[in-house]
């Protein structure tokens, strides 16, 4: 089988799960094809925005240490996770090379006071430049012989939309395919740095948080991979956040379309592009535990066997949005007033996560980021105050509760179920929309309410005892 199989930052954290991993993958080489992706280590990525945000803040020291803490902490994992010296050697050397660069690129952010999003990029795909590096090494270390190459270095190819960037498909498997495919002939298992790419001139681009879902699919369908599994520190696909609810059920099986909706209202913070590239090739994709490598985990196909019959599969959430509620008289009747809206959030480059407009037209509200509101705002106030708006309410903190499931289409009652079990938690509900497919019913409360209405949810549609 031609395999994908992509680890995210929390299973290549500590030396003894790098060689858990490695060994791994040596055992599914003897009869497999396999890509690695990799996402960075657990905290880098983190750890690399905040470089950016003491930079912006002119804080250089600050830059410095969060550098060396990066640097420290590689170092340590290549000591301890690399038993043969001469491969040990070389990883720290190559580490040496990347810290320089890292150093200096943070030198000539501070001198040029230049925190674009081009700049942002290429600081923030250090994290996987190093992780590839490390497991690589550690497959190397295990007996395999394994490269490691950057998303540039595969071949993907973006657009120059810095920090969201998108795939030139067509240019992306025509590149993908000849790497991937002279590696195979020579037996050199490519460890790939996921959520990163570059565009046609050759700047690094990303793919938004949790990219590197979305750089295994990719590179799946470009080199027609059998399956692609994302491996991570969760059993697979739950009823509900784990960490939220304790008894959270694994779902064995899932359609894409359904995978869509959990990934969009944060189920495993998998990036919401991730499934487009399997659509139409329908590779089937599992989402396992790199730690209990014999179980199954959840199968995400075209269609689902799955003898799971309950009307909803899963009670999602996303914290930290910003709720903004659009008013005005003149709304009402006006045509193209929500075109005009949702036109100047996107000139804006907004990403809308939400929208219910008042039956009366007198209102509209719109769930955006956080980190988005401010942009959201102001594009609506320079633009549109005064005009069609008359007033803007804004509250921010907010949180998406979804519950997700293709059952719930044409299903009555769902809506009074789950506002009785709400109500009963005594929790204050904002806005409410159905996606027009019924496969999700979402609405808003306040982040710290979350917990709360999550395990509401889950105990109300007796989510534990999915089978
Ligand atoms: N429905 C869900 N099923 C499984 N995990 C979930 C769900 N919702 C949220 N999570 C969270 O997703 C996290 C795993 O995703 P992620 O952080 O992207 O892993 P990685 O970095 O290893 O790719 C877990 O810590 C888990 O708490
Ligand atoms: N390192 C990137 C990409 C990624 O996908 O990470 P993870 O798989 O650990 O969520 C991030 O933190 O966003």
């Amino acid at each position: 089988m031609r395999l994908v199989i992509k680890y995210g930052g929390t299973s290549i954290s500590t030396a003894k799960d790098i060689q858990a991993v490695a060994k791994h993958l040596n055992e599914l080489s003897k009869k497999n094809h396999i890509v690695v992706v990799c996402s960075a280590t657990s905290g880098t990525t983190d750890d690399l925005i905040e470089i950016s945000e003491s930079i912006k803040k002119e804080n250089k020291s600050k830059a410095e240490q969060l550098a060396s803490k990066i640097t420290n902490r590689h170092k340590q994992l290549a000591k301890q996770t690399i038993k043969k010296s001469d491969i040990r050697k070389k990883l720290l050397a190559k580490f040496d090379q990347d810290f320089a660069e890292l150093i200096a690129l943070i030198d000539g952010m501070v001198l040029l006071g230049e925190v674009t999003p081009r700049t942002m990029d290429y600081l923030f795909s250090f994290g996987e430049r190093l992780s590839i590096k490390l497991v690589s090494s550690a497959i190397d270390d295990a007996g395999k012989k394994s490269i490691p190459l950057t998303g540039k270095e595969v071949g993907i190819v973006t657009d120059s939309n810095f920090g969201e960037s998108k795939p030139l498909i067509d240019t992306t498997r025509l590149r993908v395919s000849k790497t991937i495919d002279a590696l195979f002939s020579k037996k050199t298992i490519p460890v790939v740095g996921g959520f990163v790419g570059a565009d046609q001139h050759g700047h690094v681009t990303t793919f938004g948080r949790g990219g590197s879902d979305y750089s295994a699919t990719i590179v799946g369908s470009c080199i027609k991979a059998d399956e692609i599994w994302l491996m991570s520190e969760v059993d697979g696909l739950m009823t509900a956040d784990p960490k939220i609810v304790k008894n959270a059920k694994l779902l064995k099986e899932v359609s894409y379309i359904e995978a869509i909706e959990m990934a969009l209202f944060g189920a495993k913070q998998i990036h919401p592009r991730t499934f487009e590239p399997l659509l139409t090739k329908k590779i089937p994709m599992k989402i396992r535990s790199s730690f209990k490598t014999k179980n199954e985990g959840t199968l995400v196909s075209a269609t689902t066997s799955s003898a799971v019959k309950n009307t909803v599969k899963c009670v999602s959430n996303v914290r930290n949005n910003g709720l903004i509620d659009v008013q005005g008289g003149s709304m009402v009747g006006t045509p193209g007033t929500a075109a005009k809206i949702f036109a100047t959030l996107a000139k804006a480059g907004i990403n809308v996560m939400m929208i219910s407009q008042n039956p009366s037209e007198s209102s509209i509200t719109i769930v955006v980021k956080n980190a988005d509101l401010d942009k959201a705002v102001s594009a609506l106030e320079l633009e549109l105050l005064g005009k069609i708006i008359k007033k803007l309410d804004v509250t921010t903190n907010v949180a998406i509760i979804a519950l997700i499931g293709s059952g719930m289409r044409g299903t009555i009652g769902v809506a009074s179920k789950v506002f009785g079990a709400i109500e009963k938690n005594k929790v204050n509900v904002s806005m409410i929309t159905q996606g027009s497919s019924e496969l999700n019913l979402a609405f808003v409360v306040k982040n710290s309410d979350t917990n709360a209405a999550v395990r509401a949810l889950h105990d109300e549609f007796e989510l534990d005892k999915i089978n």
